[in-house]
């Protein structure tokens, strides 16, 4: 198989893209760490109403990538746009009315330690409508924190007394809180287990239909790659190498994206939903004996591709502690 050359065309040619369509717009993105350059001209386009997957191996930038968006990173080069407004080397202040459009679900949650899970999903409601108190502040987070499938009285709880996958669910609530039309999901999948991880993709997918979202996820899992997202977005070299659908970049006669995709993981989550398909069941249930029979289908037992992303970031699976970044959440402050 050939390299795949770094000036090699995307699947679909970013600026035909119409601009109304276009929720993030990422151009000649630069950004270093002292010598360490991670990305170099990087473009991308989100559009609205689409879940964007994106991929690459560990280190290539996924979060930073994120975190340049969102405002917590600050790019060497490059321009940023999000709903047409520029975002780079502009204040807090001055991007104010973008920022309350958006949610943010950090790698294993980034939730205030000391703070309920009511009272955290409250955080972005006190800093961007501090007008909305008392009763109001209560049923709005009540009301979040149901939507996102936890029981009533998980409101009061403390995330120690989360299991993980409550915790991504807090984390959740907390990036809905604003009703926002943009969400950005750092690996929400890792660290759950099989079950979790379909219920939490159900979720995502449902949340998206109804609210009619546009969805910037970062996974490393297959599964969620082929269960719900609409297009994918590879990176590797410093820049987005292909994005498409699954398909397209199959299509693609690049080493890391067959490897990937169509390697022994791609097609136990291709199996996988095949199964799915062909049942015609919830989706919940029955992705995990999915798994199950299309790993013996394939050969392989282990999907921990997540996993070992999450053990790098202190998440644990099920009951485990997770310990947020206190900077990540430090940034739902701001
Ligand atoms: N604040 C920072 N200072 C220095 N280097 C950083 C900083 N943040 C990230 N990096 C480096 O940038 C690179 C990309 O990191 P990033 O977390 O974006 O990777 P990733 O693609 O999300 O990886 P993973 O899939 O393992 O989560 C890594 O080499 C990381 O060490």
């Amino acid at each position: 198989m050939s390299e795949f050359s770094a000036t090699a065309p995307h699947v679909r040619d970013l600026d035909a893209e119409d601009s109304d369509d276009v929720v993030i717009r990422v151009r000649g993105l630069r950004n270093a760490f002292g010598d360490s350059v991670i990305h170099d001209n990087l473009d991308l386009d989100v559009r609205r109403g689409e879940i964007l997957g994106v991929v690459g191996g560990s280190g290539t930038g996924k979060s930073v990538l994120m975190r340049s968006i969102i405002g917590l990173q600050t790019p060497t080069e490059g321009e940023i746009e999000v709903f047409g407004q520029p975002t780079v080397g502009r204040s807090l202040e001055e991007t104010l009315n973008i920022r309350r459009r958006w949610g943010v679900l950090f790698q294993g949650g980034a939730l205030f330690s000391t703070l309920t899970v009511a009272e955290n999903v409250q955080v972005p409601l006190r800093e961007f409508y501090p007008e909305i108190t008392g009763d109001l502040l209560d049923d709005i987070a009540s009301y979040k924190v149901v939507m996102t499938g936890l029981p009533p009285d998980a409101g009061p709880k403390y995330p120690s007394e989360l299991s993980g996958g409550m915790k991504k669910r807090a984390g959740l609530a907390r990036a809905l809180a604003l009703d926002p039309e943009l969400l950005f999901l750092d690996e929400p999948t890792a660290g759950l287990d099989p079950i979790g991880a379909a219920r939490f993709d159900e979720l995502t997918r449902s949340l998206t239909d109804t609210l009619g979202l546009t969805v910037f996820l970062i996974t490393h899992d297959l599964d969620t790659l082929y269960a719900i997202c609409d297009r994918v977005a590879v990176l590797a070299d410093k820049k987005v190498i292909a994005i498409g659908t699954i398909d397209e970049l199959l299509a693609l006669d690049h080493e890391w994206i067959q490897e990937y995709f169509n390697g022994p993981r791609g097609r136990t989550a291709i199996a996988a939903q095949d199964k799915i398909k062909a049942d015609a069941g919830t989706l919940a249930p029955t992705r995990a004996d999915a798994v199950d029979t299309a790993q013996e289908t394939v050969g392989v037992r282990d999907r921990s591709g997540g996993n070992e992303a999450a053990e790098r970031n202190g998440i644990e699976g099920g009951g485990g502690t997770v310990r947020p970044r206190d900077e990540e959440a430090e940034g739902m402050r701001r």
